[in-house]
């Protein structure tokens, strides 16, 4: 007999316990009875399961084809003990050479919940070569959550990053040498993502949040009186102070790179050296206002366009070693539109929010191809995130609250300008 659990206990219909008879031989024979029709009632639903989860099997190729003397058969995971749930949930032996993510394979994970008549799946390793398959009547991702009212102490702490889908918390420490690629939509949770991300960086003495800031919402007011504020340039009156703050930045990046310490490749950051987080935010807007400048005449200067786009590329590929971290957001990351391909290529964390498909592809490669259409219509705050070394993946980002909310944390937390 198959194994079953969280058989149901009985009560009269009514839902009344102390019902005339009920402690009887009448009550007693109902209800055994009413038992027996459950426990069939689960055997069924049991045994349907299985038929449907050998049938999807084979027909997604998770089964193997073996030759036996009345011709070719097919043999699929065994399926042991079903949960009703919800969520139900069954445990599959797996086959040798399959591998838990087998299930949950882009290619086949959606097809085998789909034939389950499941939004989606997660595969739960147990013991062995056993998993626990959930059926998931809902997208995990459809619940926000909030940001916990913390900030990071040192640069080489995480901060939180987001949720995956098997409720996986992700974080990041700046400290780790990579540069981070946000693309959206408008309204698709980007900024408020920023927020989050920065609120929580605020107070760490060895980290300096900098940057360009054409909007002057994520950069600029809300950073007042702390130290950062005077390493940021936001709005669109000056761009080519702009310019200038991110040469600055070049300069500084050389300067480091000169005085690594011998024996060493990279800098340790520390409050006197703090890892710079150069945040660019709505960069490719950055760029258009700086081409519609009055072009310098030949031999009095160069565009201020090209001097950002120089200073954000040395930034990116020259950066990681003297604790330069680069955060740059765009609807989109058209190569031209991010300062060309090869500063598209250093971002090794990516994330997108949502976009049209072709967006997704072209930050994330061909890999997230069959996620495009979906994608095309997520929720505010649901991203697909690349790097960290882990697999391709959709992901909730943590939402910190109302605007509001962004600039009392950072007015809060944010490490106060010495005087
Ligand atoms: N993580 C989240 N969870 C739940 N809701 C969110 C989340 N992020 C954003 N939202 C909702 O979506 C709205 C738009 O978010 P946000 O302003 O960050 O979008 P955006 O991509 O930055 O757009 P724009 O480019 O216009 O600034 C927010 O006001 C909020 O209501």
């Amino acid at each position: 007999m198959p194994a079953l659990e969280h058989v149901q206990p009985l009560e009269h219909r009514s839902g009344r316990t102390n019902v005339p008879g009920a402690h009887g031989f009448l009550g007693r024979l109902r209800r055994r009875r009413a038992q027996r029709e459950h426990e069939a009632s689960v055997i069924c639903f049991a045994n349907a399961l299985r038929g449907m989860f050998r049938d999807a099997c084979a027909g997604i190729g998770l089964c193997q084809y073996v030759s036996v003397a009345a011709g070719i058969t097919v043999r699929t995971p065994r399926v042991a003990e079903v949960r009703l749930g919800p969520p139900t949930s069954f445990t599959v032996e797996l086959m040798a050479g399959q591998e838990p993510a087998d299930f949950t394979s882009k290619d086949r994970g959606p097809r085998l919940a789909h034939t389950l008549g499941a939004h989606g799946l997660r595969v739960e390793p147990v013991a062995g070569r056993w998993v626990r398959i959930h059926l998931l009547d809902a997208d995990p991702l459809r619940d926000g959550f909030g940001l916990p009212s913390l900030a990071v102490a040192t640069g080489a702490e995480s901060v939180i990053l987001g949720r995956t889908e098997d409720a996986t918390t992700l974080g990041h420490a700046i400290a780790d040498p990579a540069h981070l690629g946000v693309q959206g939509q408008n309204g698709s949770g980007k900024s408020a993502f920023c927020y989050g991300l920065l609120a929580q960086l605020a107070a760490a003495p060895d980290v300096l949040v900098t940057g360009s800031d054409i909007t002057g919402l994520l950069l600029g007011r809300a950073w007042d009186g702390t130290a950062h504020r005077a390493h940021q340039v936001v709005g669109t009156q000056d761009i080519a102070a702009h310019a200038v703050l991110l040469e600055d930045l070049v300069a500084e990046m050389d300067r480091r790179l000169e005085t690594i310490p011998p024996r060493r490749d990279t800098i340790r950051p520390s409050p006197a050296t703090p890892i710079v987080l150069v945040v660019l935010e709505e960069f490719p807007g950055l760029l258009r206002a700086a081409d519609a400048l009055p072009k310098p005449k030949r031999g009095e200067g160069i565009p201020v366009g090209d001097r950002i786009r120089t200073a954000v590329l040395r930034l990116l590929s020259e950066g990681r070693k003297a604790a330069f971290r680069v955060l740059m957001l765009a609807q989109r990351f058209e190569a031209t539109a991010v300062g060309g391909g090869y500063a598209r290529d250093q971002f090794a964390l990516r994330l997108s929010f949502r976009v049209p498909a072709d967006s997704l592809e072209m930050l994330h490669g061909a890999d997230a191809r069959p996620l495009g259409q979906e994608h095309a219509n997520a929720a505010p705050g649901v991203a697909y995130l690349s790097g960290l070394g882990r697999d391709c993946e959709r992901i909730r980002v943590p939402y910190l609250g109302e605007y509001g909310e962004y600039v009392d944390r950072v007015q809060r937390f944010g490490r106060r300008a010495e005087s």
